[in-house]
């Protein structure tokens, strides 16, 4: 939340807060799961997993499509019921006390669902009201919250006039309306290109800097590095790992790979003739990939295995040295690609 957006509570907002059923005061944890679990009918979509998210934290769900990443957001939204297992949003029963779970979150679905026919400003206000939030607070509401979205020059455009980046910035900045204690995104960036993910990067960054509880989902593990204190990464309704990024990637992988292509049909062939050429303490090798386009050597120091594989005859089209990722880990745990 934007300091300036912190200074003024939202009247109603507050109210519901002091209206907390459980009156206590409020738990160290934003949110936390145990043993929690969704079905659709025979199908099991969401696997048991357990987590906690803290307050202040910036926690990622990160998994291929089809994880159970949005099923796991729905019902911390508490827009769907859980099978089995215990949930707990700010110290609340998301089933038991929907509206007051939702009164302390915002929401960004994957699909901006902004209202067309307002214009960006009314977008706002519109939404405030349906928290019961009285209309001049929101008037000065919408002003720093226009601000912190970088949408000021654009208040009284219309909705469908806005680029895609603008209207993802519009849905965040709505989203921050009822002044929420836990922010829940989902794909923020999916479909936006690499300069508007970038700012919206920028402005979630601020969020995360300010002290607002950030929990997203995402299957860009460049996202998951840039905007994650930790995350879980999610298979099949299952926790494959936890952990922060770069605790992940030191645990699940090295620290380089080296990436060879020798053109489509050679790379199996040659991956295993290059094995025999790396061995385990040499430049810290430990395994090799095969992808359908390139071979992934996995070693402590690349440039040392690129240096081998050069030595012992073998000529690359292409190489080139890089830094594990979190698409790494995820490779290394499932045997899949993050994207297929
Ligand atoms: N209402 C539903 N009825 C039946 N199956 C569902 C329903 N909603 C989701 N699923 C299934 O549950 C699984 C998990 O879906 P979910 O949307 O949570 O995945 P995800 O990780 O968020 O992926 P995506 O990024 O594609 O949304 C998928 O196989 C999906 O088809």
């Amino acid at each position: 939340m934007p300091d300036s957006a912190r200074a003024t509570r939202a009247p109603a907002a507050a109210d519901a807060v002091s209206s907390r059923p459980d009156g206590g005061a409020a738990p160290s944890d934003a949110i936390t799961a145990v043993g929690l679990t969704k079905r659709y009918g025979d199908f099991t979509a969401v696997d048991g997993i357990d987590f906690s998210v803290a307050r202040g934290e910036s926690f990622g769900l990160l998994g291929p499509n089809g994880a159970g990443k949005s099923t796991t957001m729905r019902m911390i939204a508490a827009v769907a019921s859980r099978t089995a297992g215990e949930l707990s949003v700010a110290g609340l029963d998301p089933e038991k006390q929907g509206p007051e779970v939702r009164a302390r979150l915002g929401v960004i679905p994957q699909q901006d669902n902004l209202d067309e026919e307002l214009t960006v400003r009314e977008n706002i206000i519109m939404y405030g009201r349906y928290f019961g939030l009285p209309r001049r607070w929101l008037l000065g509401k919408a002003e720093e919250l226009l601000e912190f979205a970088q949408l000021t020059q654009k208040a009284k455009a219309r909705v469908e006039d806005l680029s895609g980046g603008m209207k993802r910035r519009l849905t965040i900045a709505r989203a921050l309306v009822n002044e929420p204690d836990v922010l829940l995104l989902d794909e923020p960036t999916t479909g936006l290109d690499p300069q508007a993910r970038h700012v919206l990067w920028d402005r979630l960054f601020r969020l995360k800097e300010t002290g607002t509880t950030l929990v997203l989902t995402t299957h860009h593990m460049d996202e998951a590095e840039q905007l994650c204190d930790r995350l879980i990464v999610v298979d099949h309704g299952r926790i494959m790992a936890e952990g922060s990024p770069s605790g992940l990637i030191r645990e699940h992988s090295t620290r380089e790979v080296l990436e060879l292509r020798f053109g489509m049909d050679r790379n199996a062939e040659q991956a295993e003739e290059l094995t025999g050429v790396l061995t385990p303490g040499d430049a810290g090798f430990d395994r090799i990939e095969v992808l359908p386009d390139r071979l992934l050597v996995y070693a402590e120091r690349a440039e040392e295995a690129l240096e081998q594989v050069h030595a012992a005859g073998h000529r690359p089209v292409t190489s080139l040295v890089r830094r594990s990722s979190l698409e790494d880990v995820f490779l290394r745990l499932t045997g899949r690609s993050l994207i297929d």
